[in-house]
């Protein structure tokens, strides 16, 4: 059964909703709050060790009930049931979409092509816990008899971002092996790597879908070069292995078959981190804190299969975007979390929403005429206070944002954690109130000013307000934790994508620019710069004459 083909603006929900939008847009939430003393806590969704406040959004319960019947009239349940019991739903690529299979429960029964796929998955899972122990107890060795000290895995894009952004995240619960990531083809990323390696102490993770992939087979090359200055071909089995689909081309690259880790065409890259592409985590925090993640990503995924929208975390955070994206028509969404592990989320979700949902041909083969993906960004707290957020509370722009915290610190430092808590509630409660220029007048006056600095300063120290944001507040940060908070952000994606009517689980987009990279590395070996406008010329003419 192919997935639902609705234009989302032919539905009475989106007619609906674009009146309401007229009477509620120039409406102050803080009124909202004055209305209705229940508000937050009617607009909190509470599960397991999630707190989800989406209480500071330009929305009513009539919006709400207008967003969850969009959802039905785009038939978002029966996509639901399609994505996750293996459906084709990549149409244009003709493929199932189960990373949810990945951390499914074993007794599960999940086909694709009338096979049930979970005892393969159960398979590689065994192959990285004992991979995994060997390389962390030392009992595996190289070349020269040492314990492994370092893993680099070298990858790009979906075989790099999410296990980078997990490695980083989980860094408290990492053991004593130094991990490194080789993504970009910039020859300088891969050289700074090297620097810091020792060959005989090594292991080296290619991590390709595709195994086609030209810069990590190019960074591969290179390392393997660098490493058989000290060791011998036959010692490349004992420090290079692979993750990908393409069993043959990781073979022909020179790695032994048994150090092939397999993963399969209906693992999306950008959803691949569950599968053996998260070996780099794997080795780093253990196999145990690696299946406490795909854990909790599978609690998620019950939450989101089976909660009533209303109170499903995923729906209801995909429809609240919806409503900034398409009827506020803002274009961007900050991700804000409160923990320096987070470092690399929103990098991250960059690649799992743009990539996902920045498409504009619907399902039905249509060029739309509404906006899907937003543009996603963002840096943890508080050290974004101190760079964007002038924008966020001053801007003209208007700018949707999540923000994420853990009650608990993993070095329990009270101190610290009570001066970054205070600040993760206290921005959201700053943009929701801003401060009003009876406020500020008051401040300027006990400041002691004449009257004509008073007059001068006042507009800029006006703060509007009003400025939406959810609160996703989590108890603690741990493998099962960021499992679920990874979970929560892939089934956002899915329901957008859905509800927009685009294929949220194929990347065309990405091909175009790649093969000219190809035609013009030819022009610059080959010094024949053919076929190109003239800005394309000139930069090849530039670059010549300089190198
Ligand atoms: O894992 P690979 O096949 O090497 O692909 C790596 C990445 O490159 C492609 O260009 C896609 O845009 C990504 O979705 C993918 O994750």
């Amino acid at each position: 059964m192919a997935l639902p083909k609705i234009d989302p603006t032919s539905t009475v929900a989106w007619k609906k909703l674009q009146e309401h939008f007229q009477s509620i847009n120039g409406i102050h939430m803080e009124d909202l709050f004055a209305q209705d003393a229940e508000r937050a806590n009617k607009m909190t969704i509470q599960w397991e060790d999630f707190y989800v406040d989406y209480s500071k959004n330009r929305i009513t319960e009539e919006t709400l009930n207008l967003l969850l019947e969009l959802a039905q009239e785009t038939k978002l349940k029966k996509a639901i049931e399609s994505y996750f019991s293996g459906e084709a739903i990549n149409e244009t690529e003709n493929r199932a979409v189960l990373h949810t299979a990945l951390r499914a429960k074993e007794d599960t029964n999940i086909s694709v092509d009338g096979k049930n796929i979970i005892p393969k998955i159960s398979e590689v899972k065994n192959k990285i816990e004992n991979f995994t122990n060997q390389i962390v107890n030392g009992s595996k060795k190289g070349f020269s008899g040492k314990a492994f000290t370092d893993v680099v895995n070298i990858g790009i894009g979906g075989s790099d971002l999410g296990p980078s952004m997990v490695v980083s995240s989980l860094e408290f619960y990492k053991n004593h092996l130094k991990s490194h990531f080789v993504s970009n083809i910039d020859g300088d990323h891969v050289n700074e790597v090297i620097k810091k390696l020792d060959p005989e102490t090594t292991l080296f993770i290619v991590v390709s879908k595709t195994f086609s992939t030209q810069e990590t087979l190019t960074n591969a090359e290179t390392i393997k070069s660098w490493f058989l200055q000290s060791a011998k071909a036959e010692d490349i089995s004992k420090h290079f292995v692979a993750v990908s689909t393409n069993i043959e081309k990781a073979r022909e690259f020179g790695i032994n078959e048994n150090n092939i880790f397999p993963i399969w065409n209906w693992v999306g890259g950008r959803f691949s981190l569950w599968s053996a592409v998260g070996l780099s985590i794997s080795l780093t925090i253990g196999y145990r804190n690696f299946s406490k993640l795909l854990l909790g990503a599978n609690k998620m995924d019950s939450h989101f299969k089976t909660a009533a929208f209303e109170k499903n975390m995923p729906v209801v955070l995909a429809l609240i975007s919806i409503w900034y994206n398409n009827f506020f028509k803002t274009e961007t969404e900050a991700i804000i979390p409160y923990s320096q592990y987070l470092n690399r989320f929103s990098t991250y979700l960059q690649q799992s929403i743009m990539e996902s949902n920045g498409k504009s041909i619907d399902r039905n083969g249509n060029t739309i005429n509404y906006q899907t993906g937003s543009v996603v960004w963002g840096q943890p707290g508080t050290n974004s206070q101190h760079a964007f957020f002038q924008l966020m509370h001053q801007g003209t722009k208007l700018i949707p944002a999540d923000f994420i915290g853990f009650a608990e610190s993993l070095h329990e430092n009270k101190e610290h954690q009570d001066k970054l808590i205070s600040n993760f509630i206290a921005q959201t409660e700053a943009l929701l109130k801003g401060k009003s220029k009876e406020d500020v007048l008051k401040e300027l006056k006990e400041q002691k000013l004449s009257a004509e600095e008073i007059n001068k300063l006042l507009p800029y120290k006006v703060f509007e307000g009003n400025k939406p944001t959810n609160t996703i507040f989590i108890k603690k940060l741990t493998p099962e934790s960021l499992g679920k908070l990874i979970s929560l952000y892939e089934h956002k994606i899915f329901v957008q994508g859905i509800i927009w009517n685009i294929f949220s689980f194929d990347q065309f987009g990405v091909e175009l620019g790649k093969k000219l990279a190809g035609n013009i590395l030819k022009d610059i070996k080959n010094n024949t710069f053919n076929n190109h406008d003239v800005s394309t010329l000139n930069l090849l003419h530039y670059y010549k004459n300089l190198t």
